[in-house]
């Protein structure tokens, strides 16, 4: 073997805060000394993350111009200039190699090191600058809080959606050429009587639904927006009317909607989530736009949690969102945001008690 070379695609599940890595991609080149074997590489270079090119000692003479000329190549066959561009592949070549070692499991093993080294450096930075958002959809049982966080984040629509958890959704999301980290808890089930206060708390933006051919639920919407502007004054919310597509049934007018919106200076619309209303899309930007403006937090960050999770296993839950080419991860709500909620409830009594 005189020079190996080959492309590695490293993913992070791009809603992950805990930025879990895996190897989506890993194309081999073969061996230079075979030719024309490198064209070979070139659709997996496009999407890459790092490129390796190895060679034994017997080859050094020729390592340096060869692994430059392919170099050129790949950035060219990517379409980025590697040495300018912030989402070029990131191009690691190694030093050469004693031939005794130069085995395919030893050239990998290094790369993956160097580059998750060379990534999480560059992920650091870019990391800081991205915002958190986060939105609480709450609503009374049924109303179809699942089906438009879906909707929203997937551009799909599920039917029938049951949970008898709270879920928390998180998604890396552009809006107006921005990327967001956008985190939606879709509280289960709101009876008064268990108002989420936690998940009001924890957000920075609420959504609270009532579906039109039932007044309960609009009561309770009433109620709950009252109560989460009791305890966030400042924050961003949304009322939605849902199921406008079952008119034949409905128990609200809209005008009585609108009345609670303006009453509590919120926006309102009516949608359907099952009829893929633009007002779906509306309201969330908004609410995230607003927040985006206000919020300029940045994530955790844990290397060896990455380099855990590159050892260990993929994340299962990870769905892919085609539609966005994002990721959606879907988990149960954790004891992660508590201490988010203890601050936010202690920032609120020390203003009540003022
Ligand atoms: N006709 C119609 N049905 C809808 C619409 N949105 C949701 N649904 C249906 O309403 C039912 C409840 O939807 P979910 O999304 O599970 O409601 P939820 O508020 O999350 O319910 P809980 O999990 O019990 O709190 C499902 O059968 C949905 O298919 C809509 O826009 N139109």
């Amino acid at each position: 073997m005189d020079i190996v070379m080959g492309a590695l695609n490293l993913c992070r599940p791009a809603g992950d805060p805990s930025a879990s890595f895996f190897i989506s991609t890993l194309t081999d080149g073969g061996s230079l000394t075979r030719g024309p074997a490198a064209t070979c590489w070139h659709r997996g270079v496009a999407i890459a993350t790092g490129i390796y090119i190895y060679t034994s000692a017997s080859s050094a003479a020729s390592f340096s111009s060869t692994a430059d000329r392919f170099l050129d190549k790949a950035a060219a066959s990517s379409g980025k200039n590697a040495s300018t561009q912030s989402h070029a592949p990131l191009i690691i070549r190694a030093s050469l190699l004693d031939s005794r070692r130069c085995s395919s499991t030893i050239i990998l093993k290094n790369f993956v090191e160097e580059a998750l080294t060379v990534l999480l450096k560059k992920m650091k930075t870019e990391e800081k600058t991205i915002p958190k958002v986060r939105i609480a959809v709450i609503g009374k049982s049924n109303v179809g809080k699942s089906a438009l966080t879906v909707r929203y984040l997937t551009r799909r629509y599920i039917g029938e959606y049951r949970s008898n958890t709270d879920l928390l959704y998180r998604q890396i999301l552009t809006i107006n050429n921005t990327s967001l980290e956008v985190e939606i808890v879709d509280v289960c089930s709101c009876d008064l009587e268990a108002f989420p206060e936690e998940a009001i708390y924890w957000a920075d933006a609420a959504i609270v639904v009532y579906d039109i051919t039932c007044r309960t639920s609009f009561s309770q919407a009433s109620d709950m927006l009252h109560k989460v502007l009791q305890l966030r004054p400042q924050m961003p919310t949304v009322l939605l009317g849902n199921k406008a597509d079952l008119e034949h049934l409905r128990q609200v007018d809209q005008t009585e909607g609108r009345t609670i919106g303006i009453q509590n200076n919120c926006t309102f619309h009516e949608v359907s989530v099952a009829e893929n209303s633009a007002a779906i899309y509306q309201s969330f930007d908004m609410v995230l736009n607003e927040c985006r403006q206000s919020t300029q937090k940045t994530r955790k960050f844990s290397v060896s949690k990455m380099i855990g999770t590159l050892i260990g296993n993929v994340n299962p839950k990870v769905v892919p969102d085609t539609k966005q080419g994002g990721t959606v991860v879907v988990c149960h709500k954790s004891d992660l945001y508590k201490s988010r909620v203890l601050r936010r409830r202690q920032n609120f009594t020390a203003t009540a008690s003022l």
